[in-house]
């Protein structure tokens, strides 16, 4: 049995991964990270604390979904006492990120802005897609629930990667994420991240891909956030036979 560490229980993934985890055979909750109170049955003997060493120590693998500045002290003492991790928190900052890449020297670190193999698949054809269609004008509108904090979503941030990537430009250089007043008209490089909230839109990404006379919108909906917290722990399944590393959810897929 592997023993599994929620970081970010209390969450709307966290809650479902605490469910999600409860059928499988291979692994078995371990521990909590718990700041304050947790409404939710857990399996005798799983530990519930908000001292981050002691979640850690009782952890084989860990599983991340909570806020970047929660992220940041679980990667500092991950950093001390290194474990497998499966990261789905957006919103890092870059010193956040080279922790996480720091851990990876030392531990299997699988980092995925979303962790549902649609999207995995999204990200490749985005990447064809902007290769083949030059000269198209590449804009990418996401839509979540109105509890969202971050802004665009690390899944819309990711799939402008993948669309600069095909055409070799730096996304830091290109990108676009608001339009307001007389700005001029659009440039040919600009890759457009725009984000929507309301209501509970699990999440919605659209990467549209625009010329003169025709255009092809690629369209991922999330209808049920389990298929988040699922692919997670199909992740986890997965990362813990890795060598040290960073994984991608593209790798752990095959795809
Ligand atoms: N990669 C993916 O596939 C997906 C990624 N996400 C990302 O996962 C993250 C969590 O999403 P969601 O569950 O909706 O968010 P929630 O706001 O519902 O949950 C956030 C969790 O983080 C905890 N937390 C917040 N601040 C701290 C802190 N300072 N120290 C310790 N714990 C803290 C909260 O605990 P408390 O109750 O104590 O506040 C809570 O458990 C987000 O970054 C989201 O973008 C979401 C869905 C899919
Ligand atoms: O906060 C969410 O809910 C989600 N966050 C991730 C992101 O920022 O891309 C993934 C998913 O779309 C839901």
């Amino acid at each position: 049995m592997v023993n599994v560490g929620i970081y970010g229980a209390t969450g709307r993934v966290g809650k479902l991964l605490i469910e999600d985890l409860g059928p499988e055979e291979t692994l078995k909750l371990s521990a909590v990270y718990v700041r304050n109170s947790l409404e939710a049955s857990l399996p005798e003997g799983t530990l519930v604390t908000n001292d981050v060493e002691a979640f850690v120590a009782a952890s084989d693998i860990i599983i991340d979904f909570s806020l970047p500045e929660a992220a940041q002290p679980l990667l500092e003492t991950l950093l001390k006492t290194p474990k497998p991790l499966v990261s789905g928190t957006t919103g890092l900052n870059v010193h956040q990120l080279n922790l996480l890449k720091e851990l990876s020297g030392v531990a299997p670190v699988l980092y995925a802005t979303n962790m549902s193999l649609g999207v995995a698949l999204l990200n490749k054809l985005v990447n064809l897609a902007s290769k083949t269609l030059d000269g198209f004008d590449i804009e990418i509108v996401e839509m979540h629930h109105r509890h969202k904090k971050d802004a665009p979503s690390g899944t819309a941030l990711t799939l402008a990667e993948s669309a600069a990537a095909g055409r070799e430009l730096d996304l830091d250089k290109v990108r676009v994420s608001g339009r307001n007043g007389n700005i001029g008209e659009r440039t040919g490089d600009e890759i457009a991240v725009m984000a929507l909230r309301g209501g509970d839109i699990v999440g919605r990404h659209t990467v549209g891909f625009y010329n003169d006379g025709e255009f092809i919108e690629l369209n991922h909906t999330a209808t049920s956030r389990n298929t988040f917290s699922k692919g997670a722990i199909r992740a986890a399944k997965w990362l813990h036979t890795q060598p040290s590393g960073l994984y991608s959810i593209a790798d752990c897929l095959g795809l």
